[in-house]
Order: C-alpha cells, then sequence, then structure tokens
C-alpha cells in the first residue's frame, strides 16, 4: 500500500484514509466522494482565513512589545487605550445571550465534576467515559483525605483500621447526600423501605424518613432487601449499596457494602493539550479511540495484579422507582471531545503540497465520527439530544471564535446534519478571550454549551503577551494575583450575564496535583461557590471527591446570587503581575524557581519526546507529583524566558540547571523499562534539545505555545527510532 493517497487537492497519510473510508464514512449516509470533495472545498476556502487569524496574532503581539519597549513605566489608562486602539480589546456587545438547544441535562441543568483525559490512551479514556459512577468508598480509602496515620495506614493488604476510619467519612458525607429528618447516617442500622419511604432505623431503635422524602428515588433487588438505594440531591444521584456477606457488607451494622456516588458527569476527551499527535499514524489513532467510543464498542486488554481483562464501556444502571416502574440511569460520562486549536498544522493531510491546519481536520473528522452517535449506529447513546459537543481551545478573541462556527457550520453542511449540532465549548485560556469575553460568546451564542477558565494555558499567555513589560514574578505567586482572581470572577460574571445558567456550563480549571485530594476537598469546593457548575478533575478518583461539593453547595442557586452582583473587572484583568520593584529575590530563591521550572520542563517534555505521552504526573523539587501537560509547560518555559530575557537569569545558569536536572529526571525514570535516557550525552538526546529551544527560543515562539517545537522534535525522534 502506498503511504500517502492523492484525491483531487489534498494528500492523506494512506492509514487515515483508509480508517475514514472503511470505518468512519460507512453507516453515515455521507457519500465517499462528496466527504472528500466538500473536505477539499472547506480547505479552499476556511485555510486562507485561518492564516489571516494567525497573521493577526502575530500583529497584535509584535504592537504589544513595541509598546513595552517604548513605554518602560506602564500607566494603566493609556495601555488599555493603546490596547482599544490595536483592537486587541474590543466594544462589549449589547447582548450576549445564548439561545443554544437541544443540550443534554448533564451540561445545561446538572452541575458536578468534568474529567479530563487524553483520548489516545484507550485504557485511562475508558476508565473516564465509565467514571460517570465511582466508589466513595475506594476514593477515600486510595488516598489522603483518610490521613495514614493512628493505625490507618494503606499498607499492602486491606487495612480494617483504615476501613473503619473511610466508612465513618462517607457515612457523615450522607448525612449531606441525603439528610435524615431526626439523627445521622452515622448511626444507622437498618435501611428499609416500607410504603414507598426510605425508613432508616438507628442504633438507639429509633427510626427516621428523609429530611427530603423525594430524596429516594428507587431501588435495586428485593423491595424487602434490597441490594440498593437511589438517592437523589442537587440533581446528583448516590446509591447506597448493601451485601451482608462481602467483606465490608459483613462488618457495617446495616450490611452497607459501598456508596457509589454520580460522579463524572461529563468527560473532554482531548486530542489537545494532553496528547502528542503528531503526523497520521498519532492521529488515526486519536480518531479510532473516537470512533471506538462514539458507537461504544471501544475494548482494551488490561493486566492488573496478574489478572488479564477486557475493559469496555459500562451499559446503564437499572432501578425500580418507588412507584414500581423501572427506570435506568446513564452508566456512562457525556463525552465531549476537544479538538485543537487554530495553530497548528498535520502531516496527516496536505492541501495543495502543505499541512492542512489540525484544527480543520479534527472537526471534519471528529464530526463525522460524531455522527455515529447521532445516528445511533453503535451500542449506546451519547447526546439524548442529537448534539456533538466540541471544546474548542486557544482561541484568540471574538473574530477566531466566530471562525470556527463558521467552520461547525461549514461541516454541518458537509455532513448532513442540522444547523447548530455542532456545540462549542470556549476555553478562556488566552488574554484576548479574556478581555472581550462576552464578544466571544455572542460570536456564537447558537453553539455555547460552555466557557472554562483554563488558567494554565491562560497563564502562559499572560507571560508571553507582556513578555517585554518586565520580570514575572514567581510562578506560585502568580496564582494570587490581582490579575487572575479577576479573570476568575469575571469569566463567571459574563457567563451569567450572557444566560449560560440553566442553558451551558460555566466551568474551572484543572485540579493539578493528582495525589493531593485531601487538599483538592479544601480547594475544590471554591468552584461551585464561586458559581461554576463544573470544574476539572484529573482522574475518576478526584471525580469522586469533588462531586460531594456539589452535594454541598447548589450551584444554581448560587448563581441566582452572584447573577445581581454585576462584575466586570477589566482592570484588574490588565495588571500584568510582574515582580514588584520592592521585591529583591535572593540567590537561592532564584536558583529554585528556576531548577522547579527546569525539573517540570524536562520531566514531561522526555516522555513527550522520547516516548509520545502527551501528559505525565511529574514530580516537583519538593518531590510532589504534579499534572503537566502543554499548558504548564507553556508557563515553566515562558517563564524562565522572561527571567532569561530580564537578566535574573543567566543563559549558562539555565544550561547548567538543564544538565543537573536532566540527571535528576533520569533517575526518577529508572523504573520504567519503555524510558529513553538524555545523559550523559545531553546534546544528542532530541528531548534535551527540545527543553532547551523551549527556554532559549521562548520569546519568539507563538503566543509562546509549545506545540512547535513538542511537534518537531517528537517527528525527529520518531524518524530517529524508525532507523
Ligand atoms: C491544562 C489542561 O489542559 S488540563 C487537561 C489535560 N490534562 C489531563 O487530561 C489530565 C488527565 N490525567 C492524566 O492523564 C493522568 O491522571 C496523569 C498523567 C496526571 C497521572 O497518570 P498516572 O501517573 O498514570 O496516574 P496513577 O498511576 O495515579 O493512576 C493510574 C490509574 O488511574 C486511571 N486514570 C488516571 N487518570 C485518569 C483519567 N484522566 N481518566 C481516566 N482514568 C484515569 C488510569 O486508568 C489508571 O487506572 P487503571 O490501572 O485501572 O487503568
Ligand atoms: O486547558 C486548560 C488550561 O488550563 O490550559
Ligand atoms: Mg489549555
Amino acid at each position: 500500500m502506498p503511504d500517502r493517497i492523492e484525491q483531487g487537492q489534498l494528500n492523506i497519510d494512506a492509514g487515515l484514509f483508509e480508517f475514514i473510508n472503511q470505518q468512519a464514512l460507512p453507516g453515515t449516509h455521507v457519500d465517499k466522494e462528496v466527504f472528500w470533495q466538500g473536505f477539499e472545498q472547506i480547505c479552499a476556502d476556511l485555510i486562507p482565513q485561518n492564516k489571516a487569524l494567525l497573521a493577526k496574532r502575530k500583529q497584535l503581539q509584535q504592537q504589544i512589545d513595541d509598546y513595552h519597549r517604548q513605554h518602560q513605566q506602564l500607566d494603566a489608562a493609556h495601555y488599555k487605550s493603546f490596547l482599544q486602539d490595536t483592537g486587541y480589546l474590543q466594544p462589549q456587545p449589547d447582548d450576549s445571550q445564548i439561545s443554544t438547544a437541544d443540550v443534554d441535562a448533564e451540561i445545561a441543568i446538572m452541575a458536578g465534576p468534568q474529567l479530563v483525559v487524553p483520548i489516545n490512551n484507550a485504557r485511562y479514556a475508558l476508565n473516564a467515559a465509565n467514571a460517570r459512577w465511582g466508589s466513595l468508598y475506594d476514593a477515600a480509602y486510595g488516598t489522603d483525605v483518610i490521613p495514614e496515620t493512628d493505625g490507618a495506614e494503606k499498607g499492602g493488604a486491606y487495612n480494617p483500621v483504615r476501613g473503619q476510619k473511610v466508612v465513618a467519612w462517607a457515612r457523615a458525607w450522607l448525612d449531606t447526600i441525603a439528610p435524615l429528618a431526626a439523627g445521622s447516617h452515622q448511626q444507622a442500622v437498618a435501611y428499609d423501605i416500607r410504603s414507598g419511604q426510605l425508613v432508616v432505623t438507628l442504633s438507639d431503635g429509633n427510626t427516621s424518613n428523609l429530611k427530603d422524602p423525594s430524596g429516594y428515588t428507587g431501588y435495586r433487588g428485593h423491595i424487602s432487601q434490597p441490594c440498593a438505594i437511589l438517592l437523589k440531591h442537587n440533581q446528583l444521584h448516590a446509591e447506597i449499596q448493601f451485601d451482608k456477606d462481602h467483606p465490608i457488607g459483613k462488618t457495617d451494622p446495616a450490611g452497607v457494602k459501598d456508596i457509589l456516588l454520580e460522579s463524572a458527569l461529563t468527560t473532554i476527551m482531548d486530542c489537545e493539550d494532553s496528547v502528542a499527535a503528531v503526523d497520521g499514524e498519532d492521529k488515526t489513532l486519536v480518531y479510532k479511540n473516537w470512533l471506538g467510543l462514539m458507537r461504544g464498542d471501544l475494548s482494551t486488554e488490561i493486566s492488573k495484579g496478574g489478572e488479564t481483562r477486557i475493559r469496555g464501556m459500562h451499559p446503564d444502571r437499572e432501578y425500580i422507582r418507588p412507584t414500581g416502574e423501572r427506570i435506568s440511569l446513564p452508566g456512562r460520562s457525556l463525552m465531549l471531545v476537544r479538538n485543537v486549536g487554530h495553530l497548528m498544522t498535520n502531516s496527516a493531510i496536505l492541501y495543495k503540497g502543505e499541512e492542512i491546519p489540525e484544527g480543520i481536520m479534527d472537526g471534519v473528522i471528529t464530526s463525522l465520527i460524531a455522527k455515529h452517535d447521532l445516528l445511533s449506529l453503535g451500542r449506546y447513546k451519547n447526546s439524548l439530544t442529537g448534539s456533538v459537543y466540541i471544546v474548542k481551545p486557544k482561541m484568540h478573541g471574538p473574530e477566531e471564535v466566530a471562525f470556527t462556527s463558521t467552520l461547525f457550520a461549514r461541516i454541518e453542511s458537509l455532513l448532513g446534519l442540522k444547523s447548530n449540532t455542532l456545540k462549542m465549548g470556549i476555553m478562556d485560556e488566552e488574554r484576548r478571550t479574556s478581555v472581550n469575553l462576552k464578544a466571544c460568546i455572542a460570536s456564537a451564542r447558537e453553539r455555547v454549551i460552555f466557557i472554562n477558565t483554563g488558567f494554565l494555558d491562560r497563564t502562559g499567555d499572560e507571560i508571553h503577551t507582556s513578555m517585554l513589560a518586565g520580570a514575572f514574578a514567581p510562578k506560585a505567586e502568580l496564582k494570587t494575583m490581582a490579575w487572575i482572581q479577576a479573570y476568575e470572577k469575571a469569566n463567571v460574571a459574563a457567563g451569567l450575564e450572557s444566560g449560560l445558567s440553566g442553558k451551558a456550563q460555566i466551568g474551572k480549571g484543572m485540579w493539578p496535583i493528582p495525589d493531593h485530594m485531601a487538599d483538592m476537598m479544601k480547594a475544590k469546593i471554591g468552584h461551585p461557590e464561586a458559581g461554576a457548575n463544573t470544574a476539572w478533575v484529573p482522574s475518576p478518583t478526584a471525580a469522586t471527591l469533588h462531586v460531594l461539593h456539589y452535594h454541598q453547595c447548589d450551584v444554581f442557586a448560587r448563581q441566582q446570587q452572584l447573577a445581581a452582583e454585576k462584575f466586570d473587572g477589566l482592570d484588574e484583568i490588565l495588571q500584568i503581575p510582574l515582580l514588584s520593584t520592592d521585591t529583591t529575590l535572593s540567590a537561592g530563591q532564584i536558583q529554585q524557581e528556576l531548577d522547579n521550572n527546569v525539573q517540570g520542563i524536562l520531566g514531561y517534555v522526555v516522555r513527550w519526546v522520547h516516548q509520545g505521552i502527551g501528559c505525565s504526573k511529574v514530580p516537583d523539587i519538593n518531590n510532589v507529583g504534579l499534572m503537566e501537560d502543554r499548558a504548564t509547560l507553556r508557563i515553566s518555559s515562558q517563564h524562565i524566558a522572561n527571567w532569561l530575557h530580564h537578566g535574573i537569569l543567566s543563559r549558562e545558569q539555565v544550561q547548567a540547571s538543564l544538565e543537573k536536572m536532566a540527571r535528576l529526571v533520569d533517575k526518577q525514570n529508572e523504573g520504567d523499562p519503555e524510558y529513553i535516557p538524555m545523559t550523559p550525552d545531553t546534546a544528542n538526546a532530541i528531548a534535551f534539545q527540545a527543553a532547551a529551544e523551549l527556554i532559549f527560543e521562548g520569546c519568539n515562539q507563538p503566543s509562546g505555545y509549545t506545540e512547535p517545537v513538542l511537534h518537531k522534535k517528537r517527528l525527529e525522534m520518531k524518524q530517529r527510532l524508525a532507523d
């Protein structure tokens, strides 16, 4: 078979071509010839627009750089009017109300965690799809929400002391999820269904109904001895499971073996920040997994603890209502797909000999694949309302949002989809989007299903945009300064003013410390309290814990309160978070900041470039594992580039740190048999070269993005491995 196929003016990777023709198109009522001709026409019409938008980004950045060269001391009012004059800052629209229709309940009227997962990792992607339901006992037992003190250590075998603490902790949560009219679930010794009501018997012999009897919504098993009782609170379900023969149920006075929580209401299958996909081969895997998820037949073999089994997608869950009627609840998370942004191109498809924008390719192909769900061609349904949810990242301002909308309209017409079938999640993660958010929303008002504060990319863009304004504050401080508080608050305010409540998600960003769940439990209650009806979590376990926050806080009521408080925040958002002039950093502080950033960069980049892994847990300088992806890399590399540019660091110092940390990172990865080290010959290690380029050429990367270097170096590595 040839490597590439010519189709009109398109030149397509043969593996991708075959996948589309033989797996993605059949059944969709889209004719092969019509598809490829239409795809070519979309390229002909939209590639020039895409290029023009990127040229505009560059031009605005040059104007901002020139401004900072000419104005060492920033005058806030003058700076703001400069941004208005250039068109960076646009007038607020009079009306930004959205009118999105046919949105699934999980997005419109339910509030809960949003899981994100690299789509090219089938094992994780399946786990994520199934993370709609999670065991609260497992989530507590396996994480630090139960401290490993006083005999409650995790150890190897099951520790009954820890087990008891887990049960007490989880029962305490039942008092939030299903409060009793009198007493506490901590004293429950029996759960019975009597005359259609849940009756809880307590250890003192008293009985209690639920404070809100409608919180009991069903059961499984026999009514006189149910194996599960279904609860509902704040639109979220929970299941108390009983089994007196089970090792845990046996020791529980009420025979409770577990509490299952409806957890990740939605999952973003990510083709972007957490993925390394640089050519036709990689993109084909991405699209194949998406097809498997849309048809419900994705599966993979898993070996764990000496056992091998097949992981597939979970079916829906069956219950009997108190009225006797049979019902089923979704067994899987509602899936969204994150396409890539407007910047990158990919060799998987060429148009007139040039790589086409990867965002156009993702848009066309992920939508084609989603048509399998729309036509119910697979085992399970994803959207019950006939929508396709595409998250579009890294857009700069309203024109770029409008361009995505144009692309979606063209795709709908190519695939024979009803107008506005393709919905849009707008990542508010570039500064030009934050400062024009309402205009961005208005530009896609019939499609918007979310706005989300991607604060990681947003921090990277903050540094790059104002690279020449001065040296930035240390990374940890950036998260606490006025600009970011205002950005988060203004995002919610814009969402509420644009009528998203009850129609779409107002989302908050990722918890990037996957093993620190106790800290997450303290911090992430702040998200629903701030009016966000969803927020990102890095794992199914985190989803099962974070959902507790949506039981604690009725977000939709909170949104009503907040809607009365107007907030603009533009002036604070425009406050550049520079190192204050009265701060002098010690040599030790500077070195620590540098080493920490370099360690994160190398730890992430080496797996990306040498192994093709797009998201990793990488230890920081204090040995805390951090979720690293393209966006966190953008921050670290831009931060060092900024300090280099302003003379806080020297090139030699950075080079020395790179060498030192490469040795450390190699050591940290010793246990991975697939790992390809960078030392001793760092100059010849492609990942090491990539890290150095990201830093030393950081000021010249478009918007400070890391993809151009990562893609180039990964392609080089793939070639080296193939030779
Ligand atoms: C800025 C942004 O764009 S943020 C969005 C992009 N980032 C992400 O999507 C992060 C998603 N999370 C991840 O990729 C991973 O959790 C990482 C890389 C952070 C950590 O991965 P690991 O070191 O392998 O995690 P760890 O060893 O603790 O857990 C592995 C188990 O958890 C599961 N798991 C971990 N993360 C996820 C996830 N996001 N979805 C589903 N399952 C997951 C795995 O399936 C595995 O379980 P299994 O053995 O039963 O298959
Ligand atoms: O995509 C998310 C981010 O924080 O960046
Ligand atoms: Mg991002």
